[in-house]
C-alpha cells in the first residue's frame, strides 16, 4: 500500500504546479498576440479564426495525453485555453439561435470555447442574414436531429446564401420537464420548441395524456414562459432550468436514448485541409431519369465516402429536388477534386458548401 500523504502537503504541490501552468499558459497567450501580429502584417483584416489549426491543436492534445485526465477532458481545457488566447488576438462574435439556455448557445461553447462574444439571434434566417451583413463573423446553426431528421430551414436558407460550411458541432440532447411545480400533477401545458416536443412525444403521450403541448420558438423561451405560470411546464435543457429557476420535475425525458444534434458554423472562412475533414455540397440534377445515379457515380468511381445525403424541394421547378451531401475528405484533396469536377459535369448545379475539419470534441 502506498502511504498516504497529509492534506496540506498535497495542497502545497498543487499550488506549486498552479504556479507552473499559470506561467505556461500566460507564455502560450504571448505567442497569440505575436500571432496577431504576424497576421495583421501579412494583411489579414477579416477573422484571426482558425479552425483547422485548432482542429490539428485538439487532435493533437488528445494523442499526446498520457492521462490519467481523459482525452476529452484535456481537449475540453485546451478548448477554453485557445479560445482566451485568440480573444487576446481579436474577440470573436458568434450569432446563435437564442435566447441564453438553448442547445443552440451550448454548441457555440462547445465548438469556440467561452472567450467568444456569444449573440443571442431570434430566428435561423436572422443568424444567416447577422454573418452575410458582417454584423457577426460566425453563425451556429442546428442542421440535423438523430431522431427527428433534418432542419430544413437551414438547408434552405444555404440555397441562395454566400455563406461556407467552415465547421461541425454534436451536442447529446437530454430533455427535461421544467415547471414551478413539483411534480406532474396539474399540469395544465406544456411549453417547447416543436422539435424538442418531437424528440418526447412517446414520453408526452404516457405521462402527459391529454395536456395540451405549445411549440414556441425556444426551449429557453418555453422555460420562460413556464417560469411566468406555477401550472405550466417547460421541455428544455438543465442551463434553461437555471437561468430561470424552475425545478426539474423529470430529467431525461426524451424518447431516443442517443439524442444528438448537429450544428454547423457558418461564416466566410474556407478553412484548409487538416486530413480528417468533410465536405458538404449542394447538387441540382434537373427532373430527368437516371438523375441520382449521376450523381453518386463520381463517388464510388473515386472512392469518396458519403456520409449523408437529404434531398429538398429546389422551389425553382414543380417537383425539381436539390441534394445536400456530405462526404469524407477536403476540396483540395486530390481525390475529392477530381469527384467533384466529374460531379461538376453530370449535374445541373454544384455548390460547394464548404470544407472544414471533423469535429474533435
Ligand atoms: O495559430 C493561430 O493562427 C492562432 O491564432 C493561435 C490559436 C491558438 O491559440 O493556438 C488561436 C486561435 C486560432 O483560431 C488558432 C490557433
Amino acid at each position: 500500500m502506498t502511504p498516504i500523504i497529509p492534506l496540506s502537503e498535497l495542497r502545497d504541490r498543487i499550488d506549486a504546479i498552479d504556479q507552473q501552468i499559470l506561467e505556461l499558459v500566460n507564455r502560450r497567450a504571448e505567442c497569440a498576440i505575436e500571432v496577431a501580429r504576424t497576421k495583421q502584417a501579412e494583411g489579414e483584416t477579416g477573422s484571426f479564426y482558425r479552425p483547422d489549426r485548432e482542429a490539428q491543436v485538439l487532435r493533437r492534445i488528445k494523442e499526446l495525453n498520457p492521462g490519467p485526465l481523459g482525452d476529452d477532458a484535456a481537449a475540453h481545457l485546451f478548448r477554453e485555453l485557445m479560445s482566451a488566447c485568440l480573444a487576446l488576438e481579436k474577440p470573436l462574435e458568434v450569432a446563435f439561435l437564442g435566447p441564453a439556455g438553448t442547445f443552440s448557445q451550448q454548441a457555440t461553447f462547445k465548438h469556440f470555447g467561452h472567450a467568444v462574444k456569444d449573440i443571442p439571434v431570434p430566428t435561423i434566417h436572422e443568424i444567416f442574414q447577422s454573418v452575410e451583413t458582417g454584423h457577426c463573423q460566425f453563425g451556429v446553426v442546428p442542421v440535423e436531429n438523430s431522431t427527428e431528421g433534418v432542419i430544413a430551414h437551414t438547408l434552405d436558407r444555404f440555397m441562395d446564401s454566400p455563406l461556407q460550411i467552415c465547421g461541425e458541432v454534436e451536442i447529446r440532447v437530454h430533455q427535461n420537464l421544467l415547471g414551478k411545480m413539483d411534480n406532474l400533477v396539474g399540469i395544465s401545458e406544456v411549453f417547447s420548441h416543436q422539435q424538442s416536443l418531437a424528440q418526447c412525444r412517446q414520453w408526452l403521450t404516457a405521462n402527459l395524456p391529454g395536456v395540451p403541448c405549445t411549440a414556441v420558438s425556444s426551449n429557453a423561451e418555453a422555460a420562460r414562459l413556464a417560469s411566468l405560470d406555477h401550472s405550466k411546464a417547460a421541455i428544455a435543457g438543465l442551463t434553461a432550468a437555471e437561468l430561470y429557476d424552475l425545478n426539474v420535475i423529470e430529467k431525461h425525458i426524451e424518447d431516443e436514448a442517443n439524442n444528438t444534434t448537429r450544428f454547423i458554423v457558418i461564416g466566410r472562412v474556407q478553412p484548409v485541409s487538416t486530413g480528417l475533414d468533410k465536405t458538404s455540397i449542394l447538387v441540382s440534377t434537373g427532373n430527368q431519369p437516371g438523375a441520382l445515379h449521376r450523381i453518386l457515380q463520381p463517388f464510388a468511381q473515386y472512392g469518396i465516402s458519403m456520409t449523408h445525403i437529404e434531398s429538398r424541394p429546389s422551389r425553382q421547378g414543380l417537383w425539381e429536388y436539390v441534394f445536400f451531401i456530405d462526404i469524407e475528405g477536403h476540396r483540395a484533396d486530390a481525390d475529392v477534386a477530381a469527384a467533384l469536377n466529374s460531379l461538376e459535369n453530370n449535374v445541373k448545379m454544384l455548390k460547394v458548401l464548404g470544407s472544414y475539419p471533423k469535429a474533435v470534441i
